[in-house]
């Protein structure tokens, strides 16, 4: 097994230490001083334009950064992804979410199979059925069109497709819709099958192991539900479930127990992680929601994105860059977590998104060969559209004591009529994502403050700090290509702070240990007296609780 390298050994690690205490971080100052370097620090990818120029960045910086990526070989470690080495080293597996973007035209042979040719038969599959779904011609039992796709899944297999629904809900088929049920919680399935027609509904239950508790239990009752509302328009049920269940799963044989036709289950395979798998067939709600044509070229839009991480040097390379840029914050500003505000309501989902993708790749303490990190690793993930964060937490990011990197993200043309009477209600919404970044940048000083007359005793709480560093993005418009450009920028700054700090970013065991103890748990909640006494006291005494309020 390749040992990972300790970053914090690296000649490029001991030269950012020499430059985080030397330097002093001044916006404004750098900006005046320097015309040319908004143009300079700014980058395009694909159709998003990517501003850096408001990080706490310097040329020096920047080359130091790209000089600890060559000595961690983050280059080298990208190749070995995109060629299927088995880089997900506690579960031996490839990595090989980019080979769900490659052309047809590619082949890719991974431990004996072409990946890319079984990509795109599966590809085939989906789009057929997301015609048949589409047209009409798929019906339910009683001849019926389909109105509402409900996808059941999970973490990987909920998040994504979501995010990306939300995100693409101008590209939907009129007359029909998605639903999403996540949580065991049953109100979950309640609430979202409460109002449907059973005759006009399909369920797509979505789990990579078809082993997800959450996900088998909320595939359990929606079948309930599908055959008890049948039941009561009085409709037969023989072969119903064959009509409006399908599954997305790599584990197809455990599809088969379910009770789902094998033809109506699309595969997966296990070097697409589950947080990665928007893409794969787990993105089957969204081919038959948007429709093959606008689900490819969301795929092209990931490769957009792919191909400038595989070939840019890693100066230019924007992903990259970015990744290191977290690392500049996390590990030399201790910057704890990390804001990601979407301009754009559609993607109001995006960092619950990003949130898994970046927080359950890496929130590790351990390397890939088992040792422990030798650095801060994986900051936290978090944020709301703008202008509604505004109203909220901007506070803190502006004026709080600590340093919060955020990531603003706007489109220039909106998918709706923005007049309202001579306003352009979507410049006045751009122009706040653009006083933001300035705010927060240039902040405002004392002498500013007095000179607007404000009393002496108020000067103090009225002062901007500036120098609070964000990055910029800006895209033409919220297409699907843009949505899956977005989504790849991410996976690959993801899988730049991994490289770095030596963790495999493609394993989770930090959710085994909860999923195991609910299990262990539910006798005794169930009322289990001999597994009540083996819970610790805490747990006993709140299981009792429980028992004693239950009704
Ligand atoms: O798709 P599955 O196998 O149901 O898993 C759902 C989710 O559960 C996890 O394994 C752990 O939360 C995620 O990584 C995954 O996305």
């Amino acid at each position: 097994m390749l040992t990972p390298v300790d970053p914090t050994t690296t000649p490029a690690w001991a030269a950012l230490t020499a430059l985080h205490d030397s330097l002093t971080p001044d916006l404004r100052a750098w900006f005046a001083a320097d015309p040319g370097r908004a143009e300079r620090f700014s980058y395009e990818l694909g159709d998003l334009f990517v501003d850096l120029s408001k990080n706490l960045l310097t040329d020096e910086v920047r080359d130091t950064l790209v000089a600890l990526a060559e000595q961690v070989d983050v280059p080298g470690r990208r190749d070995a992804m995109y060629a299927g080495e088995h880089i997900n080293v506690t579960e031996d597996r490839a990595v090989l979410h980019t080979a769900l973007r490659r052309p047809a035209t590619d082949t890719l042979t991974v431990d004996g199979q072409d990946v890319v040719a079984d990509v795109h038969a599966t590809l085939a599959k989906i789009y057929a059925f997301a015609e048949r779904v589409r047209s009409g011609e798929w019906t339910g039992v009683t001849g019926k069109p389909i109105e509402t796709v409900v996808n059941i899944g999970i973490g990987g297999s909920d998040l994504g497709p979501v995010m990306v629904y939300e995100a693409l809900r101008p590209y939907v088929q009129e007359g029909l819709t998605a639903r999403f049920i996540s949580n065991i919680d049953p109100t979950d399935c309640a609430e979202k099958v409460k109002d449907l027609d059973p005759e006009t509904t399909l369920f797509i239950i979505a789990s990579k192991t078809f082993t997800t508790l959450e996900t088998l239990t909320n595939a359990r009752m929606a079948r309930d539900w599908f055959l008890a509302a049948l039941e009561a328009k009085g409709i037969p049920t023989d072969g119903a479930v064959a009509k409006h269940f399908v599954a997305v799963s790599t584990a197809l044989d455990k599809v088969a127990e379910f009770g789902i036709d094998p033809d109506n289950a699309f595969g997966f395979w296990n070097w697409v992680g589950g947080r990665y798998s928007v893409d794969s067939a787990v993105g089957t709600v969204l081919a038959v929601a948007i429709g093959p044509e606008s689900f490819a070229d969301f795929l092209a839009g990931f490769r957009a994105v792919d191909e400038h991480f595989a070939t840019k040097a890693p100066a230019e390379n924007v992903p990259m860059l970015m990744g290191l840029l977290n690392v500049w914050y996390v590990n030399f500003f201790k910057a704890a977590s990390h804001a990601v505000l979407p301009y754009a309501q559609y993607l109001h989902r995006f960092p619950a998104y990003l949130q898994q993708l970046t927080m359950e790749s890496n929130g590790k303490s351990v390397r890939w060969d088992g040792s422990p990190v030798t650095t801060e690793t994986g900051e936290i993930f978090w944020g709301e559209p703008g202008t509604n964060g505004q109203h909220a937490f901007y506070q803190l990011i502006h004026q709080g004591t600590q340093l919060i990197p955020a990531d603003f993200i706007a489109v220039a043309n909106p998918a709706h009529p923005t007049k309202d009477g001579g306003v352009d209600v979507h410049e006045l919404f751009l122009s706040n994502y653009l006083a933001q970044t300035a705010a927060l940048a240039f902040g405002k000083t004392a002498e500013e403050v007095r000179a607007e007359g404000t009393p002496e005793d108020i000067v103090p709480a009225r002062v901007f700090s500036g120098n609070r560093p964000t990055t910029s993005i800006l895209a033409p418009a919220l297409t699907p290509s843009v949505v899956g450009q977005l989504i790849a920028l991410y996976e690959h700054i993801t899988f730049t702070q991994g490289i770095v700090w030596g963790i495999d970013s493609f394993d989770q065991w930090g959710v085994e240990l909860g999923k195991k103890l609910a299990l262990e748990i539910a006798p005794a909640v169930q009322g289990d007296e001999a597994a009540l006494e083996a819970q610790d006291a805490s747990t006993q005494q709140l299981i009792r609780r429980y028992r004693a309020e239950r009704h």
